[in-house]
């Protein structure tokens, strides 16, 4: 396993511009390696999401340094920010925000450039969707649209996976099923991170990290 890490954050906080007066994100360090998955906790309004987004080049943080795959990030222009957003990083937010009257085999191949993207039906197969793929996404149960916006995360082939609440509102069924891919990517060598209240990723997750409440800086 390659010990050095492939995220790393040091001393990052955030404020949104719409809502300054609040601190989202109190000043933290977080590191997560190559061939784990870590668990990101901690309680609503904690933060946890502004720091995936962060992490993804999303999110421009106040402060504080964003180093991604031993590069650091949050220095480099806008452009090369893109860039290395779409080759590293794959994010299932908390929203899927899929095109609900297109299939998920269309979601997929709108979303990385064809040259790069792995094919849309190998990867929605992983997640456990078959003869669903070319339906429209607004006609699949909730649990396979969760499995499609992961599937769609990994089109370009990320060395970092981020997924945001990826259990919400999912039976154990699902909930297993999207967990046990997402410890199969870090067992492959890339390095993840979810963002959950849910105590069933526990069972999956190589360490969990904590943020503390809101207010608490
Ligand atoms: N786009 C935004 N604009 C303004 N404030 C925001 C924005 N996104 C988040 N916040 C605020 O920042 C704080 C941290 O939010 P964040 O969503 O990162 O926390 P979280 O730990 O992921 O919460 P939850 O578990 O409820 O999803 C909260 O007070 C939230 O209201």
């Amino acid at each position: 396993m390659d010990s050095k890490p492939v995220i790393e954050l040091r001393a990052v906080t955030k404020r949104y511009r719409t809502d300054h007066h609040r601190v989202a994100l109190p000043t933290v360090s977080f590191s997560a390696n190559a061939g784990e998955l870590v668990w990101l906790t901690g309680p609503s309004g904690s933060g946890k999401s502004t720091l995936l987004g962060i992490a993804a080049l999303v999110t421009e943080p106040d402060s504080g340094e964003v180093w991604l795959g031993g590069v650091r990030r949050d220095t480099e222009r806008r452009a090369g920010r893109i860039l290395a957003r779409q080759q590293l990083v794959g994010l299932m937010p908390q929203t899927s925000h899929l095109i609900p009257e297109l299939s998920a085999v269309q979601n997929l191949r709108l979303s990385s450039d064809p040259r790069r993207a792995a094919r849309p039906t190998r990867l929605l197969r992983r997640v456990g969707i078959t003869h669903s793929a070319h339906g429209r996404v607004d006609d699949l149960r909730h649990g396979d649209q969760t499995r499609t916006s992961l599937a769609r995360a990994l089109v370009g082939d990320p060395a970092i996976v981020l997924a945001d609440e990826p259990s919400a509102g999912l039976d154990d069924t699902d909930a297993a099923a999207i967990f046990s891919v997402l410890r199969e990517l870090a067992d492959e060598g890339r390095c993840v991170v979810v963002a959950s209240h849910d105590r069933r990723v526990e069972h999956y997750a190589h360490r969990s990290v904590a943020l503390a409440a809101a207010g608490s800086e």
